[in-house]
């Protein structure tokens, strides 16, 4: 597993160099392992009407998707900032959990160091698909 955790983490930081970010100037990366063991990146695409920016995670979500996967193991961020790890927004968190509340997130610093975390953990008590259910 570090092997593959590491070029989780390498892949995310790559990701975090094609960032469209002419607004911000705040670049994301993103890299999601799947459960068949392949790494789809997504990096923030952003648009002159602010609004309509996709961030990194959600770009990598939805790609995966178009690729056929739907069963995640974990996702590693990255971002600019070298002092501290940095988590995804609470709207890429909501999207995470869509396809499940088991992933592992990564996060990363430029550096390639990393604290791992995960998704119960950034988004406790969770509204997820589950609860359409029971009604
Ligand atoms: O979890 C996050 C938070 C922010 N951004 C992007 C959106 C925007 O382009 C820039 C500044 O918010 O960072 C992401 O890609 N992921």
């Amino acid at each position: 597993m570090t092997d593959k955790v590491n070029e989780l983490v390498s892949k995310c930081l790559q990701a975090r160099d094609m960032a469209y970010c002419p607004y911000s100037r705040f670049p994301v990366g993103a890299a999601i392992l799947t459960a068949d063991g392949a790494i789809i990146t997504g990096c923030n695409v952003e648009n002159a009407s602010y609004g309509l920016t996709v961030c990194a995670e959600r770009t990598a979500v939805q790609r995966a998707v178009v690729e056929g996967h739907r069963q995640f193991t974990a996702i590693a961020v990255a971002c600019d900032i070298k002092d501290q790890f940095v988590g995804p927004c609470g709207a890429c968190r909501q999207v995470l959990m869509e396809f499940g509340s088991d992933w592992i997130v990564y996060l990363t610093k430029p550096d390639g160091s990393y604290k791992e975390t995960s998704l119960s953990e950034l988004l406790p008590l969770a509204f997820s698909p589950a609860h359409l259910a029971k009604t």
